[in-house]
């Protein structure tokens, strides 16, 4: 798979929010993307799945410009954890993942589905039959992240997939986006600069609404010679605040 984002732009009224947003990623590339709050990640993650139309510039797909819609063949090829992750909360694990099988029309998923959720679940055995409603929001996290991955898709698009994760579960899901990186190009954003560290091949900066960095990790970490916190620190300048007197946080009445 090729991806092409040519120009992207997006504005909210007059608001620029993402500004000429160009870069092609293939196969096996793993996009960490970050900037500050507010930086418009999470808008172009809305953009790679459609949830929003850029208001400018387009997104190229194995050569083809995806439009206003994308075709449905399109969407089977993608798995996504954008906004809040919706789940069936009056279900078990597996009878969630059995039914977003079904929507992807996938026969015979039982033993990815056990494995996919074995492997994210502690103790699993004893989980598997309790109702999502019961699970704590970590859990129901590493089931929405399962649920990206049972149909095997070819482009993952995944914000913030971290969040909630302790450090245990945050390895599982490191160690399966590892290894599923060979079959997929992957866009994911965290503020968790280690986790960006361990999984991303590539990285795409954005800070006033434009890319700052575009290119392989290596080569960002190599030029600055730093850790990746500090080559970010350095990219981008620091939010300006107003000083305040917040004394009265520790004076005594
Ligand atoms: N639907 C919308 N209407 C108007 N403004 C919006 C809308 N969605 C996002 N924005 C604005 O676009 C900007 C980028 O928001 P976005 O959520 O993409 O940032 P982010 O980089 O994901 O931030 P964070 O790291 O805090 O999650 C923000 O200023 C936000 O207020």
């Amino acid at each position: 798979m090729e991806l092409e984002l040519r120009n992207l732009t997006k504005s909210f009224g007059p608001k620029h929010v993402l500004r000429d947003v160009s870069l092609t990623a293939h196969t096996g590339y793993c996009v960490g993307v970050l900037g500050r709050n507010g930086a418009g990640k999470s808008t172009l993650f809305n953009l790679l799945t459609n949830v929003l139309l850029p208001t400018s510039g387009a997104i190229v797909l194995d050569g083809l410009p995806l439009g206003e819609t994308f075709p449905v063949g399109v969407k089977r090829r993608m798995g996504a954890l954008v906004n809040q992750a919706y789940l069936v909360e009056q279900l078990t694990p597996e009878e969630y993942l059995q039914f977003v099988a079904r929507i992807y029309d996938l026969p015979d998923a039982q033993p990815r589905i056990e494995s996919l959720l074995a492997h994210l679940l502690e103790d699993y055995d004893t989980v598997r039959r309790k109702r999502l409603s019961s699970f704590s929001t970590g859990m129901k996290q590493k089931v929405a992240i399962a649920s990206c991955l049972l149909h095997r898709p070819e482009l993952l698009v995944l914000d913030e997939p971290f969040n909630g994760l302790d450090v245990f579960s945050a390895d599982s899901v490191l160690a399966l986006l590892n290894s599923y990186r060979p079959q997929a190009l992957t866009f994911v954003s965290s503020h968790n600069l280690a986790h960006i560290e361990k999984v991303a091949t590539h990285l795409l900066v954005i800070d006033d609404s434009e890319v700052k960095y575009w290119g392989t990790m290596a080569d960002f970490l190599q030029g600055q010679g730093a850790l990746l916190g500090d080559a970010l620190l350095r990219l981008i300048n620091p939010a300006t605040t107003t000083a305040q007197d917040l004394t009265w946080l520790t004076t005594q009445c």
